[in-house]
Parts: structure tokens; sequence; C-alpha cells
């Protein structure tokens, strides 16, 4: 079912970020533009791997968990919480260092109160370093993580926690390979 995700990324193009090898694709990017059926058919792949029992609310990080989180917030009816890279001055808000393959930066989580039970989502997992950011900000205000998902993982990231993927790429030689699916 997942078709459309999996011929796009293996036509996606690669360039450098330093010395990171980067994939431009549309979920994980924006550009050149997000088609209506790729969204669907990520959301109802989430939508079948997610456990959603008893989940009060829909964790994503900007900016590019928002269109995922928005379109499964919208098929599964779960409030979308959207942790900012700044700081609102909330009262409760939680910051976190967040570390990427290229980029460092802090995140701020507000809108999760000590005992709802969240997913998180996310469009890529790399080095893990932003799904531990989010794990270590919901661990902070005492939220309790039902699940986590990614639409796609590239590499072996330790989070400490199980982590459910659509499906894993292999980057080289200026190409991008799906290795594997899960649906
Ligand atoms: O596993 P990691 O190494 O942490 O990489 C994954 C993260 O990198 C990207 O976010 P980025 O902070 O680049 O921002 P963006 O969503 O605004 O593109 C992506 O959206 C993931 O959240
Ligand atoms: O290669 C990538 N492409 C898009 N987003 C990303 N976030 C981490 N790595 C990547």
């Amino acid at each position: 079912m997942l078709e459309r995700l999996i011929r796009s990324l293996e036509a996606s193009p690669v360039m450098k970020r330093g010395e990171y090898d980067y994939f431009i694709h549309p979920i994980t990017d924006g550009v050149p533009l997000v088609e209506p059926a790729l969204l669907r058919e990520v959301g109802c792949a989430m939508v079948r791997v997610l456990d959603l029992s008893g989940v009060d609310k829909i964790v994503v990080c900007e900016a590019m968990g928002i269109h995922i989180g928005v379109a499964f917030s919208m098929m599964t009816d779960i409030p979308l919480v959207v942790v900012r890279k700044r700081s609102y001055n909330l009262p409760g808000e939680v910051a976190v260092h967040q570390t990427t393959g290229y980029s460092k930066g802090e995140l701020y989580l507000n809108g999760v109160s000590a005992g709802e039970r969240v997913v998180i989502i996310d469009d890529v997992c790399s080095t893990g370093g932003t799904l531990r950011a989010l794990i270590s900000a919901l661990g902070q205000v005492g939220a309790e993580i039902a699940d986590i998902c990614v639409v796609i993982s590239r590499g072996d990231a330790d989070i400490g926690r199980p982590l459910k993927t659509l499906v894993r790429v292999d980057v080289s030689g200026g190409r991008v390979r799906v290795v594997d699916t899960c649906i």
C-alpha cells in the first residue's frame, strides 16, 4: 500500500548539507509539492500501524511533522500538539536540546499534561536526536508515550524505545533505496 511513497523516495534528489547526504522529498521537505494522494497514503498507513488505544494527543515537531500530524489528526479526530523551535514562555513549557545530523537547536513543548497518553509521529528518523529530545520533553511533563512512528528511517538510531517505521531507506552514492516496508 505504500507504492507512491516508495516510488517518490526512489526518485528523490540527494544533496550535501556539510558531510551529511540529505535527500529531498515532499514528505520530509514539502517540496516541490505535497500530493494529497501521497499524504493520504501515509496517513492511512500510520492509522494501521499505530496503537491508538486511549490516546489523548498526537505530538509532532515543527516543521516537517506538521502536515503529517494535521492529516493524521483529521483522520483520527485526536488533537494535535506541535513542538516548536521557539519559546512561548507559557506556564509549564518544557525546553529540550535537539541535535540532528546537520543542525542543533532548542525545542519547546506546550500543551501536554502529566498522565496524558500520546503518540509521537515524525517524517524521518536519522540520528534519532529529534525523537530523543521529544521523548525527554514528554518524560519531563509526565506524559505516557503509547507509540512512536516515523514515515522514513535511515540508519539504526537507538531512541531507547520501540520505533515503528513505514519505510526504511539507504542513502548512499547519491541515491535513495527503499530497503524495507512495514506493511
Ligand atoms: O533523527 P534526526 O537526526 O533528529 O533527524 C530527523 C529530524 O530532522 C528533520 O528536522 P529538522 O530539525 O531538520 O527540521 P525541519 O522539520 O524543519 O526540516 C526531520 O523533520 C526530523 O524531525
Ligand atoms: O536526509 C534527510 N532528508 C530530509 N529530512 C531529513 N531529516 C533528517 N535527515 C533528512
